[in-house]
């Protein structure tokens, strides 16, 4: 078998045999109210790979964030980031997390820079007094995420995806081998969901380990490795290209999602095209103008 050497394009699909970054073992966690919401989960998103996390509403996705960051407690089971317990892992500043924007308080008078600092916080002293390599991480990050130009602005003056770059440059200036990223395309146009892909690939590049939690389905095979698909407890997880299968999505989206089969001409030959969506208002278009879909199309149950 390969070992950790192998280059980050291959981790898709050599499960078992690479660095776990994240290791999630067995893990059942149970909030204080009594409530399941996670049942013996068990994967891994190795060094170097993307992993998406994928579910439908209340499926467990914040909770197991939630965990690799331990803000809660497993009733059952383990996680390891990197060969270390979550609370070594953390002090170790190992673990850096993009919030959904509704975890932010958009109003508290913060400066964008001020943001990206705090991603400084554990490199600095108990003072927590910026030296010079503070203010380089963040203006390196601020660069990387494009918004050196909106270092000075207040983080509620700014766009949704702008919020976004801000709050991924914080996790950049952190410099943490694990990033947690939470609904990161939710109010991103497209252009800048493109601008955020391609720096995870490059972060995939410098070998950390990315998990993402999305609705964003389409985008999921563009550049995730791997898929881990949840509903109160891991119903599959993989390569992308082996779990995100209609029949799995079916099983975790039930009737939450649409499926459009559509006809494609390629040389003179008509194919049959499936859409599958988890956005009620999928835009369709005729000879480039909007339209109502008439086309066959089926609710999965
Ligand atoms: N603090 C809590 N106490 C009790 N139950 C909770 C708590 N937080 C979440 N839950 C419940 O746990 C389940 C999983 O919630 P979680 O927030 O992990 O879902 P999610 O997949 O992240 O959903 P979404 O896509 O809506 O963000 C839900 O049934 C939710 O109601």
């Amino acid at each position: 078998m390969s070992s950790m050497t192998e280059t980050p394009d291959q981790h898709g699909t050599s499960a078992g045999t690479l660095e776990a970054g994240i290791a999630v073992k067995s893990a059942t966690i149970t909030y204080r109210n009594g409530h399941t919401a996670m049942r013996d989960a068990s994967f891994e998103a190795p060094a170097g790979t993307i992993t998406a996390l994928v579910g439908v509403n209340g499926s467990g996705k914040s909770t197991l964030f939630k965990a690799v960051m331990g803000f809660v407690r497993l009733a059952r089971g383990s996680i390891s980031i990197f060969g270390r317990p979550v609370a070594e892992a953390l002090r170790q500043n190992l673990v850096a997390y993009v919030p959904q924007s509704e975890e932010v308080d958009w109003n508290f008078p913060v400066l964008v820079e001020d943001v990206v600092m705090m991603g400084r916080y554990g490199h600095m002293g108990f003072l927590r007094r910026p030296r010079p390599n503070d203010h380089q991480a963040v203006a390196v990050a601020l660069a990387r995420v494009g918004m050196t130009d909106f270092r000075k602005r207040q983080i509620g003056e700014l766009s949704g995806g702008q919020r976004k770059r801000v709050f991924l440059a914080r996790a950049l200036a952190q410099d943490s081998r694990v990033i947690l990223l939470d609904e990161p395309f939710t109010g991103v146009d497209l252009k800048t969901e493109g601008a955020i892909i391609d720096l995870l690939k490059e972060l995939r590049e410098e070998g950390r380990v990315m998990l993402v939690s999305t609705h964003d389905l389409g985008s999921v095979p563009e550049f995730c490795d791997r898929t881990v698909l949840v509903k109160g407890a891991v119903l599959a997880y993989g390569p992308t290209a082996e779990v995100f299968t209609q029949a799995n999505l079916e099983i975790a989206f039930g009737g939450a999602l649409r499926h459009f089969i559509l006809s494609e001409q390629r040389n003179g030959e008509s194919y049959p095209v499936g859409v599958i969506t988890d956005d009620e208002r999928a835009l369709v278009l005729r000879d480039g103008k909007a339209s109502r879909m008439v086309a066959s199309s089926e609710r999965l149950e």
